[in-house]
């Protein structure tokens, strides 16, 4: 079966929903702000005659028609990244402050972490957490490579997860970007449908729910959580999300997405979701011609939340 079958009737064009799942993926890169500014290196690219595009959602993104950066003397020196336009979303939908404690509870190899680190200045406190081992050295080298220094680099099981040998009492902020069936990326990697199983999906679906839930164990009222995934799979996605409002007092909160979106559904097969799921974003690839996504915000509530976020 092919996964995307499922998703017809979510979407508002089929046809062009699977043309776009059907093309490849344009090359993308990140301007890091920690080393120079857009300006720069637009100027820097130029120089090197490497041909890009604007993103018109986003300054800091810039498609290279061309192809992988990685040669480039601006990519050698940290000051582009090469990233996926959608991979941008959970650390905008954040928006940390310079100075805040904030966790990427699965963070290798790094791309949202390195852009968190860019809004936060690179000052505060970032943990980058992934329970796997070899993919954390790339985190680590993205890092270094993007000059990010106000990085801690923890390999555990984000599901239980502690702050205490950091000496923190609670976070700011956290960004749960989870393992997934990754149906979303099948623009560049068009196995994940082939290999795709409802029995993968289910086993997925526990760890994602641990996951949120630590995040918003772990974040202080009035703090906020990005749930994201890289999937369409509403199991993954929205019924994830729904287990935690129901388990916790958080709440979901609305954003602006800066790029074209569709609402997070409140029903799918024999499942009802809470109402302000509609909250969250999916992002399909034929809106944007990126990748497919899903974002959602989370508030943590409690009895200080209110005065926390000055309301
Ligand atoms: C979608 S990828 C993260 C991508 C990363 N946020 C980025 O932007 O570069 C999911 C990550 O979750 C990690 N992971 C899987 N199960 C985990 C768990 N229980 N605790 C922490 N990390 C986990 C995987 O090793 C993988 O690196």
């Amino acid at each position: 079966m092919n996964p995307l079958d499922r998703y017809e009737r979510l979407v508002d064009d089929a046809g062009a929903f699977r043309d776009a799942c059907d093309r490849r993926l344009p090359s993308v890169v990140r301007v890091n702000e920690l080393r120079a500014t857009p300006e720069r290196t637009r100027r820097a690219l130029d120089e090197a005659g490497v041909t890009y595009e604007p993103v018109d959602w986003n300054d800091r993104l810039l498609r290279l028609p061309d192809g992988s950066p990685g040669t480039t003397w601006p990519y050698v020196h940290g000051w582009l990244h090469g990233q996926e336009e959608v991979s941008a979303l959970p650390a905008l939908a954040l928006d940390p402050d310079p100075g805040d404690r904030v966790w990427d509870a699965c963070a290798a190899p790094g791309s949202k972490t390195c852009h968190l680190a860019d809004l936060m200045e690179d000052s505060g406190v970032l943990i980058g957490n992934d329970n796997n081992l070899g993919r954390l050295s790339a985190l680590r080298h993205n890092a270094e490579r993007l000059g990010v220094s106000n990085l801690v680099v923890t390999n555990e099981d984000a599901r239980n997860f502690s702050l205490d040998s950091l000496g923190i009492d609670a976070l700011d902020g956290a960004v749960a970007d989870v393992p997934c069936s990754c149906e979303g990326t099948c623009r560049k990697n068009p196995d994940v449908l082939e290999k795709w199983s409802m029995g993968h999906v289910e086993s997925l679906v526990g760890i994602q729910k641990g996951i949120l839930r630590r995040a918003v164990d772990l974040t202080r009222p009035g703090g906020e959580v990005v749930y994201s995934t890289c999937t369409f799979a509403p199991e993954e996605n929205e019924a994830v999300v729904d287990h935690v409002l129901a388990g916790t007092d958080a709440e979901m909160v609305a954003w602006d997405a800066p790029l074209d979106t569709s609402p997070g559904i409140t029903e799918w097969e024999d499942q009802q979701f809470d109402e302000s799921l509609a909250k969250a974003h999916r992002v399909y690839p034929h809106q944007n011609d990126t990748g497919g996504f899903f974002v959602a915000k989370l508030r943590v509530g409690g009895a200080d939340a209110a005065t926390e976020v000055g309301e």
